[in-house]
């Protein structure tokens, strides 16, 4: 065990053996890590697995700086000037208005103390598209699909999400859900996007070795993807067309109402669906391809699309940086094809649901209209987007039936 990174406690494996500084350094090492082509997660676990040292305080907290940063990678660069992650993170803390003199102090493990170069901080960027923490060729997209919010929502994106729950309807009311996890040290209020959805105020760490979690009784899920799911028809046959890790599934089937199937291009996604649902206490069928054609008709199929996630970019901050105009044409094609194979699957009078996590035009209302285009005999019936809030995040949703 490296002994200079941990405090006066080093030896006892404590929640927070790391200095304030130690974990600068930490975040430093990551973020140089990911400059080399690693993912954020791949970087943050090959220092976990170099680090036991670490207590879980320390990784929390050196997990937020990272992903403080890639949230506010380009005024954190601006600021910092350079895209090392000791700029990186000098930028990001000087922004966070951090007492920069104690954690750049040079001792133990903590970074050396900044240089008068460093020191020289830039005044306030002029530029709208660093101000907003965008790539330039995404500011007119945000604005074409934002309008007059389009910089709020940018700016909205550079702050944590917040972690949210659904409570499981079919086990438990949110009530007794809220008292099962407070006795368990996590703290929530109602979230007013979901009757079933919480927001986490406190203990979220603890969530995942809780007994309502391990349980069933309670899931993480946003709140707006709660809500998606809560506008849809109940009752019927229904097909989750894109399943994936069954998040939507497993909510369609809280109420007892609908007869579900799931299925995914890549079944292999689906994996921990059967464990999930039974958690839950509910039933899910999984099918192939194939057996979802021989399946037909469903009176709802629901498509939550590949996207860009650009609604979700607060909890998936890489994305931001890495989606690329061509990228998105591609994804805008995946989600054509998607929606064209679904309608073959809705029973007459049925309902075709289409969502995604994204906030821009082309991955939204471009696609329906698209569809519209290409097929007759379908209206749009609801129609909703979900702005990135401290409540949940962006998605947008539209249900299509067919006349
Ligand atoms: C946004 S994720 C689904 C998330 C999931 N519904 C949830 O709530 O946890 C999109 C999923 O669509 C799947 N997918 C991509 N192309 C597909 C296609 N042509 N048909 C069906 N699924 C597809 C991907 O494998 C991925 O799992």
């Amino acid at each position: 065990m490296p002994t200079s990174a941990v405090g006066s406690d080093q030896n006892n494996y404590k929640d927070d053996a790391m200095t304030p500084g130690a974990r600068v350094s930490a975040a430093i090492e990551i973020l140089d890590a990911m400059s080399e082509g690693l993912a954020a997660e791949q970087a943050l676990t090959r220092w976990a697995r170099q680090s036991r040292f670490a207590g879980s305080k320390d990784r929390a907290a050196v997990r937020d700086h990272v992903f403080d940063v890639l949230r506010r990678r380009r005024t954190a660069a601006y600021y910092g000037q350079g895209e090392s992650g000791r700029a990186l993170m000098a930028g990001l803390l000087y922004e966070q208005d951090a007492d920069l003199d104690n954690l750049f102090n040079g001792q133990g493990h903590a970074p050396q103390p900044l240089t008068d170069q460093e020191r020289a901080f830039p005044s306030a960027p002029a530029d709208r598209a660093t101000r907003l923490n965008l790539p330039d060729w995404l500011v007119p997209l945000f604005d074409q699909a934002l309008g007059e919010k389009a910089d709020a929502t940018a700016l909205a994106l550079q702050d944590r999400a917040p972690i949210c729950l659904r409570v499981n309807l079919a086990r438990t009311d949110v009530a007794k859900a809220q008292d099962l996890l407070r006795e368990e040290g996590v703290e929530t209020q109602p979230n007013p996007l979901a009757d079933a959805a919480l927001t986490v105020t406190e203990g979220a760490r603890r969530i995942r070795n809780s007994r309502a979690f391990s349980e069933g009784f309670v899931e993480l899920q946003d709140a707006a993807s709660q809500a998606v799911v809560a506008a849809l028809p109940g009752g019927g046959r229904v097909l989750d067309y894109c399943a994936g890790g069954g998040g939507k599934a497993l909510a369609l089937a809280m109420d007892g109402t609908r007869k579900i199937t799931a299925h995914d291009i890549d079944p292999r996604r689906m994996g921990d669906l059967p464990a999930r649902a039974a958690r839950s206490g509910v039933q899910i069928d999984t099918a192939a391809t194939a057996e979802v054609k021989a399946g037909r008709p469903y009176d709802l199929v629901l498509c939550d699309a590949p996207c860009s996630g650009s609604g979700a970019w607060r909890r998936a901050a890489e994305g931001k940086w890495t989606l690329t105009a061509e990228r998105l044409i591609e994804l805008n094609g995946i989600q054509d094809i998607i929606l064209d194979e679904a309608a073959t699957l809705v029973a007459p009078k049925g309902t075709l649901a289409y969502a995604t996590c994204s906030l821009l035009r082309e991955e939204n209302e471009d696609r329906v209209a698209a569809f519209l285009a290409r097929h007759d005999g379908w209206k749009i019936s609801q129609m909703q987007r979900f702005d990135v809030t401290p409540e949940g995040d962006g998605f947008f949703s539209t249900q299509l039936t067919r006349e």
